[in-house]
């Protein structure tokens, strides 16, 4: 690469008429310098993508199909003391812990944020958070409104946070029936729980509506949101 970047007098042959190469060998020896292949700005910084919204507004489903979507986003596994669903898989869904497991990894500081939902512990283990990281994936992390704001605290900016809901309470309950996982008691606590939590919709970044039977919907508004994050010029730079 010449080091010499005074501009030198050269004949630059018509645009219309010359030889791509040798035109564009003339613009490099008229402005003194080769033209760089290097990118013109970094490759943005890996991003932490915190989903979270009141019970049955399609967390899961939507972070599945994000996941499937984008090679390059990770889920951040859970662990949690409550016991397996029908369906669900250890190190898929949730790290599946024993309370007294869960205690132990409290006391040493290996969880980013942790709570207790509905009497079990749930909490997001800090080491997955950073090797993902460090291999340059992006990361979502999935959290109750308790969570999500344990994270801002603990975040600040550094971290792009996603409030989802349904369109309306009566879908959001009708999403909790039919997938018939909670007890009616359960389902008493989750309803009246989430009446309380759309209130914090204002702590969030963004607000997406997953409507009924438009789930490929809200996960490209999603997508759009990891785009436009990954366009800024001040990145976040999550370094945990
Ligand atoms: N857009 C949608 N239209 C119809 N059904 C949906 C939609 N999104 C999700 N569902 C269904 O609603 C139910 C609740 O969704 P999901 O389990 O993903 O919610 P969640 O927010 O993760 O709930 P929780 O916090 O209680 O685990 C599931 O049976 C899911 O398949």
């Amino acid at each position: 690469m010449s080091t010499d970047s005074r501009p030198r007098t050269v004949s630059i042959p018509a645009a219309d008429a010359a030889d791509r190469s040798d035109l564009i060998r003339a613009l490099e020896t008229s402005l003194g310098s080769h033209f760089s292949s290097d990118p013109i700005v970094p490759t943005p910084s890996p991003l932490i993508v915190v989903i979270s919204g009141p019970s049955g507004v399609g967390k899961d489903a939507v972070i599945n199909r994000l996941t499937e979507l984008r090679r390059n986003l990770h889920f951040v596994v859970t662990c949690t003391s409550r016991a397996k669903r029908p369906g669900e898989t250890e190190g898929k869904d949730y790290y599946f812990v024993t309370k007294e497991q869960f205690l132990r990894m409290v006391e040493q500081d290996e969880l980013l944020e942790h709570a207790l939902v509905y009497g079990e512990y749930k909490g997001i283990p800090k080491k997955q958070v950073r090797e993902l990281m460090g291999e340059g994936y992006d990361v979502v992390l999935r959290v109750d409104i308790q969570g999500a704001e344990t994270l801002r605290r603990v975040l600040g900016q550094k971290a792009v946070f996603v409030f989802l809901t349904a369109e309306s309470e009566a879908k959001m309950v009708e999403r909790l029936v039919d997938r018939r996982t909670e007890r009616k008691e359960e389902l008493l606590v989750r309803i009246a729980t989430a009446r309380e939590e759309v209130k914090h919709v204002s702590s969030f970044d963004y607000v997406v509506v997953n409507r009924e039977g438009e789930l490929e919907k809200a996960v490209q508004t999603v997508e759009a949101i990891i785009d436009a994050e990954k366009a800024k010029v001040r990145q976040r730079n999550a370094v945990l």
